[in-house]
């Protein structure tokens, strides 16, 4: 069989090949994906799943005059090896290597950069716009899965795409799957679409019995306005989308080039916006991630004879000790409700849902409506527990200053992935969080050192009758012994764990333990170095003031950027105190976004490891 990926450097490449070499081309991708997604890690069974829609996609389409744009990014892996990064791929997510999503910097052919869901409708349509405004012609596609669109902005650039009547193409990309089982009214609607045989039928049959009869059948839909709206939720599959304003396409075998070729031709033709409903099996032609496609939605490396990871037995990680202390508080607590934003494995709320399902929420990817559920379920008596990465919390930033914080109302908020989180990258770094809460009034926020700080957070924020945000990193903790009987800190108060006289090291978090070690690395200089666990970036304990007046320099170090981060309210507390002739020095993310790589190869490009914290002491007490 000729290798037929070789010769494909540029889309235009495409033009040459005829339907079953195309064909041959997709298995030819998808072996390469399986080959190299298994050495890399990455986000597998969403890549798997739209190997043919993107050839087909680039086949019809002439990028990058016309534009696709990628729903969340993180199925654009066939996207990259058809334009011209099939030999870099096995660099992908790797510091200095390819981006695991859309990079403007990496190719003229990605077009927004993404990570985060629901933005791909709203893109399209600005570009679309923007099209019409300078007057040329370019052809513009979206392509968002049946998960992404749940979300709120989905919705909302749904809403205002109907109402511009725009030229633009929304291929949803329907796999009945988000990372977990996809949730929602929505969800169970494209499922009927993509289910029904009778539906689909009767509309067939019903369209070409009225187009039949000569002179009334095909004047009837225009003429009968009311009869037309009535036969219309019998005739017309997608007719949410119709009613919104797009004509519906749909719904198409999404393995089969020609048809999707042939639909895209179609959707062409039509003057407003479409919908492209596009049926794919996730994790497509890899058996293992087929039948368990959560399970390889995003993988670290594995064996391809059985799909097996490669990772050696870890510590628990933070997420696991979180859905433990919740399902623990649970147990105890009728009032404890669960609630996540598609994130049940990630968070380690899984565990809470399989043992109180009728307690769990998952309200889909849409984290400003989960912060504004649990105000909604603490009003009404309940003690929530929201569990949020980092990331993505930034999207319910308004929700939290206005539905729960002014509100004051008893929820708790799991941060996790907070920091640096590794091989995602800039879009997923969690590294804001402390600097937009601590602006927030009515907010505790904590961070532990370790996973038993965790536990006992958690039940701290449980307790309290204001809002309480924790934060904590992704991956595994520091492998100690747990117990989770352990009852919760007192507000604002922070840990000396080391005595010293001349520099005093202030540290939040994941941070606490290299700042630790770095001391103890320093041999003959450790006694004369301090270390205070602060534990609570809001309200900052006030022992910090005292403490400080006995040392000459303090250095801050925090998992978070430097900009209006822990360090600047550290600084804050004691310029309030009259103490701001103190040498303080922060150390922090710079004011960057960090870059994919190693989670801990980061952290040490940034200095926020043993050695450069080590380093960074050392450096002030040879008065450098
Ligand atoms: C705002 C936001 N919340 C959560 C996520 C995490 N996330 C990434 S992909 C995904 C599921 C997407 O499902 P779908 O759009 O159907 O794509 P599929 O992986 O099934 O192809 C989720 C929840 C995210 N990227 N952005
Ligand atoms: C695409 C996306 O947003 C998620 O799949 C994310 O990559 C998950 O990250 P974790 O691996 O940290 O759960
Ligand atoms: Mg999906």
């Amino acid at each position: 069989m000729e290798d037929l990926l070789n010769n494909i450097n540029h889309p235009d490449d495409l033009n040459e090949l005829t339907n079953e070499e195309l064909t041959q081309l997709s298995d030819e991708i998808r072996d390469f994906l399986i080959c190299t997604v298994s050495e890399t890690g990455g986000h597998l069974a969403s890549n798997l799943g739209v190997v043919e829609l993107t050839i087909a996609l680039h086949k019809h389409l002439n990028s990058p005059k016309d534009k696709i744009v990628w729903d969340v990014g993180h199925q654009s892996y066939t996207h990259k090896i058809l334009t011209g990064r099939k030999d870099k791929m096995t660099s992908i997510r790797k510091r200095n290597g390819l981006s695991g999503y859309p990079k403007l910097k990496e190719s003229e052919h990605d077009i927004i950069e993404t990570g985060h869901s629901g933005t791909s409708i709203s893109s399209a349509l600005g570009l679309a716009c923007a099209r019409d405004h300078r007057g040329s012609s370019e052809r513009i596609y979206s392509v968002i899965g049946d998960g992404a669109i749940t979300g709120g902005m989905a919705f909302e650039a749904l809403n205002h795409g109907g109402h511009l009547e725009k030229d633009f193409n929304i291929v949803l990309n329907d796999n009945d799957m988000s990372i977990a089982k996809n949730v929602g009214a929505l969800s169970n609607y494209l499922a009927k679409l993509r289910t029904d045989p009778s539906l689909r039928k009767i509309s067939g049959e019903m369209g070409d019995l009225l187009n039949s009869i000569p002179g009334i059948g095909s004047g009837m839909f225009k003429t009968m306005d009311k009869a037309k709206d009535s036969l219309k939720y019998l005739l017309v599959p997608g007719v949410l989308f119709e009613e919104m304003g797009y004509t519906y396409l749909g719904p198409v075998p999404g393995h089969d080039i020609e048809a999707l070729i042939k639909i895209f031709e179609q959707a062409d033709k039509i003057n407003g916006p479409v919908v492209i409903h596009v049926n794919t099996i996730k994790g497509k032609g890899y058996y293992p991630a087929e039948s368990c496609p959560s399970d390889y939605h995003g993988v670290g490396s594995f064996k391809i004879e059985n799909g097996e990871s490669e990772k050696t037995k870890t510590n628990i990680t933070y997420s696991q000790v979180f859905g433990e202390t919740v399902t623990r508080l649970a147990e105890e607590d009728m009032r404890v409700v669960g609630i996540t934003a598609a994130m049940p494995a990630g968070t380690g709320l899984d565990l809470f849902q399989e043992r109180f399902p009728e307690r769990f929420y998952d309200v889909g990817i849409a984290e400003q409506h989960a912060l504004t559920l649990s105000a909604g379920l603490a009003r009404g008596g309940m003690r929530p527990i929201v569990a949020l990465y980092s990331t993505f919390l930034q999207r319910g930033y308004d929700q939290l200053i206005h539905d729960l914080a002014l509100q004051n109302l008893p929820v708790t908020i799991g941060i996790d992935r907070a920091g640096i989180v590794g091989s995602d990258g800039e879009t997923h770094q969690g590294q804001f969080d402390l600097s937009y809460l601590r602006a927030v009034p009515n907010l505790t926020v904590m961070a532990p050192k370790d996973e038993q700080e965790l536990v006992e957070m958690i039940k701290t924020g449980h307790k309290l009758d204001n809002p309480a945000a924790v934060r904590y990193p992704r991956g595994e903790g520091l492998g100690i012994d747990l117990d989770y009987s352990r009852s919760e800190i007192k507000v604002g108060k922070g840990e000396l764990l080391l005595d010293g006289n001349k520099i005093l090291v202030i540290a939040i978090g994941s941070m606490v333990h290299p700042s630790r070690e770095a001391i103890e690395d320093l041999k003959d200089n450790k006694s004369k170095i301090g270390l205070y666990n602060a534990r609570f970036v809001k309200p900052l304990p006030e022992e910090i003031i005292e403490l400080a007046q006995k040392y000459d320099y303090i250095i801050t170090v925090e998992e978070n950027s430097l900009n209006g981060g822990f360090g600047s309210a550290v600084m804050e507390l004691l310029a309030d105190n009259k103490l701001q002739q103190k040498l303080i020095k922060r150390m922090g993310i710079p004011d960057k976004f960090v870059e994919h790589g190693g989670q801990n190869e980061m952290r040490d490009y940034y200095d926020l490891s043993i050695r450069g914290i080590k380093e960074f002491i050392l450096n002030i007490l040879e008065g450098k």
